[in-house]
Parts: C-alpha cells; sequence; structure tokens
C-alpha cells in the first residue's frame, strides 16, 4: 500500500498571458499544516481558508473580464465564499442578484444553508435558493400573494409598499443549473443576475453545457453580466478557449474592450486540510463487500471521525447496509457504536438530513452515499472516505436508441473530488481502497465524457427550442454531441407532436410540454425496492404502472396513513413526495391551459397515455419464443422483463417499457402490456416511418 497525498504536487497554477489567461497574482498562501482546527468564530474560519487572499484578485478579475475561470482545491472556498466577496463588493446592490449554480439539489440547499450562517442571515432572506418545486428566495410573488390572501383591507396598502415590489430581496441566490435554465423562458437575458457563477463544471452535465453555451450568447448582449466558472478540477484552459472562441468579431482586432471577452484564469493556491490517500494493493472483485471491510476496519483501528463511502446506486447502498447491520448484530466489536445512514436522491429530505446532523459522543456515523454527495457538501464528522470507484452513468446508442445506465469507472477528477469530502474542516484520509493506484494512475481518464454526449437529447432539445434556439445543430456547445443523437431526439420529438414540419415547438403541445418540468421520459428513481415489495399486493395484469396507480389510490384511501406505508413495505416519504409533485404538476397543467379529466377506472386511457410518451420503447415478444426474450421495435435488440415488474413471467405479446438497466442482459423496467394498434393510433409518423414488419 501506498500512502501519497504531496500537497502542490497536483496544484493548479496561475496561467500566464500567453496561455490565454491574466497574468495577475504570484503569492503563494501558507501550507495547509499552518492551518489550525478547533473553534474559532466564524469570520476567522473564513479568513483562514486559501481562497480568503484572493479575494482582491478575484473582484479584481471579475470587474474587468466578462468570463473568470476560478480552479481551486476542494474546501479551498469557492462556493461559499466568492459569492459573500461579490456581495461585499456591491454588485448585489441595486436589486440586482448573485446567482451560484450547482449540478445538485441537496448541494443547493447545504450551501445555502451555510452561507446564511456565515451571513449572520435566515435562508429566504438575503441568502436563499431554489430547486424544482422549491423556491426560498424573497421576492415580489411572495408578497402579490400575501396580498392577494388579504384581498381588499391590505390592497389598500398595495401602493404604499410597492416600490419593496419591484425589488428582489435575496442578494446571493443559489440554484441548480436547471432551474437557471427554466428561468431563462421568462427571462432570457437573465436580467436580474448580475454574476452568475457556474459552480463544480467540470461535472458537464447537460444542463450545465446547455448553460454555458447559453450564457456565452447572453454575453454579447449584456456587457454588464459577469461570468464565473468554477470547479477544483476543470479543464480551465479548454473552458477558457470556449468563451474565447467567438463568431463575428472581425473589426474588433486590437480594440481594447471592458470587460475583457478573453477570459481570465484564476488558480487558487492551497487546501484546507492533508487528506492521505490510500491504496489497495490487489484489485477487488466485489466492491460491496470490500466497502464493507474497509468502513469495519477503519472503525476498529483509526481514531474518532465519521466515515464516507461512495458506491453507485441504492441497491449496492442496501445492500452495504445489510452487511453492516449484520455485523453489528453478530461481532459486537467490530461495529457497535457505529449509526449507519444511506444517502441517495430518491430520499425524503428528512431522511437525506439525517446526514447533516452531529454525531453523538461515542459513536461513529457512517455514510453511505451514491455520488450526490461528490461535490460541494461539507459533512463537518467526515474525516474518512472509502471510494469504490464506480458509479452509475447513461450512455446512449443513437442507433439503437437504447439508454442504459451501467456501472462504469469514474475519472481522475470525480475521485479528487470525493477525496475532497474529507479535509474540510481537519486532517483526513481517503482510501481508494477498491482499485489499486497503478489501475488509478493507467486506466482512469483523467475526466469524465460529457453527459451531453452520451444521452437521450429529447428533452435537451425541448428545452432549447424553448429557449428560441432553433438552429439546434449549429448551437455553440461546450462539446458537441453527436449528430445522431440530435437527429434521433427531433425526430421521436416530431412524431410526438411537439415539434412541426420545421422543426419548431408546436402550439400549444410543444409549448406546454417545455414548460413541464419533468422530462417526458420520467425518471423512475425512489423508493424502488420498497414499491417493487409492495407491487405483488398492488399488482395489476397490466403492468408496473397501472401498479403504482393502484398504490397512489390505497394511499388516499388510508388517508395517506404512514402505517398503512409501513404495513405494505411502502416508502412513506416517497408517497407524499408523489403527492407533492403530483399538486406541483397540477398547478402547471391548469396555468398552461390542459384540460384535466379523471379517467375513472378506464386503465386503457393510462396505457395509451403510457404509450403515446413512450411509444418509441415499444417491444413484442416472438410466438415461439419460450425465453421471455423479447425485441425491440426499433433496432430489434434483445431484451428482457426486469424480474422486479410484475409483468415477468408473464410475458403479454406486445409490452412498453420505461428504461432498461443494463447486468448480463438487457432489461426492460416499469413494464406495461399495450396493443399494438395504437402505435399507429398515437405515433402514425413514427411507425409509418419505420415501416414496422410486426404491426399488420
Ligand atoms: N456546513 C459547514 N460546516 C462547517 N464548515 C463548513 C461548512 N461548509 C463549508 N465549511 C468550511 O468552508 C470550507 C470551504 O467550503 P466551500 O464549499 O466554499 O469550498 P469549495 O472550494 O467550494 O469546495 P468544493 O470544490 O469541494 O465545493 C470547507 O472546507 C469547510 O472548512
Amino acid at each position: 500500500m501506498s500512502q501519497f497525498w504531496k500537497p502542490g504536487a497536483e496544484k493548479p497554477r496561475l496561467l500566464d498571458d500567453e496561455e490565454g489567461g491574466v497574468v495577475f497574482l504570484s503569492s503563494s498562501l501558507s501550507s495547509a499544516s499552518s492551518i489550525g482546527y478547533g473553534y474559532a468564530s466564524i469570520e476567522k474560519q473564513r479568513q483562514r481558508l486559501p481562497v480568503y487572499k484572493y479575494r482582491t484578485a478575484i473582484l479584481y478579475l471579475v470587474e474587468t473580464h466578462a468570463t473568470t475561470i476560478i480552479v481551486g482545491e476542494t474546501g479551498s472556498g469557492k462556493t461559499t465564499q466568492i459569492p459573500q466577496y461579490l456581495k461585499e463588493a456591491g454588485w448585489a446592490d441595486g436589486g440586482r442578484v448573485i446567482a451560484c449554480t450547482q449540478p445538485r439539489r441537496l448541494a443547493v440547499q447545504a450551501v445555502a444553508s451555510r452561507v446564511a450562517e456565515e451571513m449572520g442571515v435566515k435562508v429566504g432572506e438575503e441568502v436563499g435558493y431554489t430547486i424544482r418545486f422549491e423556491d426560498f428566495t424573497n421576492k415580489v410573488r411572495h408578497l402579490s400573494s400575501y396580498l392577494s390572501i388579504f384581498g381588499v383591507i391590505i390592497f389598500v396598502m398595495h401602493a404604499g409598499i410597492s416600490s419593496l415590489a419591484v425589488q428582489d430581496l435575496t442578494a446571493i441566490k443559489f440554484l441548480t443549473d436547471g432551474v437557471l435554465l427554466r428561468e431563462m423562458m421568462d427571462d432570457p437575458l437573465l436580467t436580474k443576475y448580475s454574476v452568475i457563477m457556474v459552480d463544480e463544471a467540470h461535472e458537464r452535465s447537460i444542463s450545465t453545457d446547455i448553460l454555458l453555451g447559453l450564457l456565452k450568447k447572453i454575453q454579447r448582449c449584456r456587457s454588464d453580466l459577469r461570468l464565473i466558472i468554477s470547479s477544483a478540477t476543470i479543464e480551465a484552459k479548454s473552458m477558457s478557449a470556449f468563451f474565447h472562441a467567438r463568431k463575428g468579431r472581425r473589426g474588433l482586432e486590437g480594440v481594447e474592450l471592458v470587460p475583457r471577452l478573453e477570459p481570465a484564469i484564476l488558480s487558487v493556491e492551497g487546501r484546507g486540510f492533508n487528506v492521505q490517500i490510500h491504496y489497495v494493493e490487489e484489485p477487488v472483485s466485489d466492491y460491496v463487500q470490500a466497502a464493507v471491510s474497509t468502513v469495519l476496519l477503519i472503525h476498529d483501528k483509526e481514531p474518532p471521525g465519521d466515515i464516507l463511502v461512495f458506491l453507485t446506486g441504492q441497491d449496492d447502498i442496501d445492500a452495504t447496509i445489510q452487511l453492516l447491520t449484520e455485523e453489528a448484530r453478530t461481532s459486537k466489536k467490530n461495529s457497535s457504536g457505529l449509526i449507519i445512514l444511506p444517502l441517495y436522491s430518491g430520499l425524503s429530505r428528512a431522511e437525506q438530513e439525517q446526514v447533516f446532523s452531529p454525531t453523538p459522543r461515542g459513536k461513529r456515523k457512517v455514510v453511505i452515499s451514491t455520488n450526490i454527495a461528490e461535490t460541494s457538501l461539507t459533512l463537518e464528522g467526515i474525516v474518512y472516505v472509502v471510494d469504490s470507484g464506480f458509479s452509475k452513468q447513461r450512455f446512449y446508442n443513437p442507433i439503437s436508441d437504447i439508454e442504459n445506465l451501467v456501472v462504469a469507472p469514474i475519472s481522475k477528477a470525480s475521485a479528487r473530488q470525493r477525496a475532497g469530502r474529507a479535509g474540510r474542516v481537519r486532517p483526513g484520509k481517503c482510501y481508494r481502497w477498491l482499485y489499486t493506484e497503478e489501475y488509478f494512475v493507467k486506466e482512469i481518464p483523467a475526466e469524465g465524457i460529457p453527459e451531453m454526449q452520451r444521452s437521450n437529447l429529447v428533452s435537451c432539445v425541448i428545452q432549447l427550442k424553448a429557449l428560441g434556439i432553433d438552429n439546434i445543430l449549429g448551437f455553440d456547445w461546450p462539446a458537441s454531441p453527436p449528430p445522431e443523437a440530435m437527429i434521433r431526439a427531433l425526430e421521436v420529438l416530431y412524431s410526438l407532436g411537439v415539434l412541426d414540419d420545421d422543426a419548431k415547438l408546436t402550439s400549444p403541445t410543444g409549448f406546454q410540454v417545455a414548460e413541464i418540468p419533468l422530462s417526458i421520459w420520467v425518471s423512475g428513481r425512489g423508493a424502488q425496492k420498497e414499491l417493487d415489495e409492495a407491487k405483488l399486493r398492488f399488482a395489476a395484469a397490466e403492468g408496473d404502472h397501472v401498479t403504482f396507480l393502484n398504490i397512489y389510490k390505497g394511499f388516499l384511501q388510508s388517508c395517506k396513513s404512514s402505517h398503512w406505508c409501513h404495513k405494505n413495505f411502502i416508502n412513506y416519504h416517497a408517497m407524499k413526495k408523489v403527492i407533492e409533485i403530483r399538486e406541483q404538476l397540477r398547478r402547471i397543467a391548469q396555468r398552461i391551459g390542459i384540460v384535466m379529466k379523471s379517467c375513472e377506472s378506464d386503465m386503457q386511457v393510462v396505457r395509451k397515455a403510457v404509450t403515446a410518451g413512450f411509444f418509441a420503447n415499444a417491444c413484442y415478444s416472438e410466438a415461439y419464443s419460450q425465453s421471455g426474450m423479447y425485441k425491440t421495435v426499433r433496432g430489434s435488440q434483445e431484451v428482457y422483463i426486469h424480474p422486479s415488474s410484475v409483468l415477468f413471467r408473464v410475458n403479454p405479446k406486445w409490452v412498453i417499457y420505461h428504461s432498461l438497466v443494463s447486468t448480463d442482459r438487457q432489461y426492460m423496467r416499469n413494464v406495461i402490456s399495450i396493443d399494438p394498434s395504437w402505435l399507429l393510433e398515437v405515433a402514425p409518423h413514427f411507425y409509418q416511418q419505420h415501416r414496422l414488419n410486426p404491426i399488420h
């Protein structure tokens, strides 16, 4: 086993002018070890962060450059400090807002709370956040709705306070990049924002990439807007090249523009606390078992401190928790005193928030998480990180039109982010215990493939179309998506009636679809296991979607009882979330003029509705096939019904699936039986075009 974390070995540095950046600073920081830990006032803690020494530099670069790229180690203070510096320097004066985007909802909430705490304000006042279905910012709309509630009496006072109503009272707003994109539908130039900081830009989610492309466009119209692109692990030069390359700049050469269009690159040197990296000597075959053994070893041998384990998804997490709990029961020595907590996006807010609660004295918290905790989060007690080296990633094949969620190795950038969850408030250790150092160095790529280049682009195309970007193939992307995937997406949207013959959004369907904040390809995440178990009790011959509907109806009939959920192995918090999201969707549907009508008990309507949304995922089983094998109508791929489906072993002739998972075979999840004649009815363009033989 080797140990290393050479502070400074991989440190980013300030690039010089020839490399496309700006020479500005040469100072270096005190080493990490000089930063003590223990109690310090919040102000002192802020001043000890590496980024503090760069405060003036950052403000100067933001003032003078349209785009500033900031690279600094995990925990150096980018996310929590830079928005505050900007506010202190006046960038939120006059009702303007400083935005900071994050790829994940949990990080948005956590960072907003921390910054509010540092500023001594409540979340939702000067510091706010917005994520899908949740807006904690202080602005006009809240005042107006308050006014409407109290009607006439308050209306009299309205004139008196209307000057307040035009001001956005939130100065610093954290939000997901997806939410910022949605805001562009109402305000294409994002006029209320003075500075937009795209944080964790290395993640390159589809939303981040669309956002970067659109922000570059907005910069042409708004010389007052400033962008900050930040990350610990971003390839700064290529990001700079993207923002620097502009079409139609002829005639501007030699002209000194303020702000300068050429991006500035700033490297924040120094890190919070040391993190030692440990590797395993021999590769392991079972990373769940290896994770369990590593946790027990740390618990046995290492001093106090909480443990954060990175695994790939709910299945792995459940298996690990089961093994650890088993261990706690049988071997008192090893695992007593462990508080084991899962963390993944399908959990309720309350369940997720448990990971932030302080660890009782004499106990050790073990948080077992997906990559939801990979960036931006500070979990105070974490000293040890155990990294499986894998995550679940989407891979889309535009030729077969199949999108798989597969367990794949993470990038070096991700591994550094994971290690960076330790060492934030005291020194830490990271156990890349599940893969060898040689494997890490030689096999793991420096960066991941942008999501845009490995995903189905249906939602992405709808969003761009709704924002008036008609020439999607000519859009200025940070990394171009494969043309086949774009063409596939256009084709599907045309067949769905979302796009017209000129590839423009149809009215009203296309615009309505664009307004709904769920993609038409709804993900089935959340409480999957419990729902699988309950399915037997609620199983419907038509398939999984109708089964879910039965569960939903049962929940309502029980008066939304948690006891009922417990009895039926259903996740109560997930059901509450279902109710919440349904209510949000109902409101949106009302606002955009969709007439709602109950289907009563006619399940054919439900099945047809699913067919209308997912017709491209139709499959059939051949009459002679005994093996449970299906073929996709498009592409003739072999697929099978997942054992968790109520239709497993029932094998109706024609089905539509919601998503595919790849293990030893391609399995269809969330499957519903259909009548093939509906395919021609709901998607005639699509099926005529593909001349489907099996439909007669
Ligand atoms: N909730 C918290 N409790 C205690 N300390 C915190 C908390 N949030 C942040 N900090 C402190 O502030 C430091 C800076 O956090 P911040 O998120 O700004 O860093 P960052 O450079 O953006 O890191 P990353 O790249 O990992 O997101 C942390 O290392 C930690 O010392």
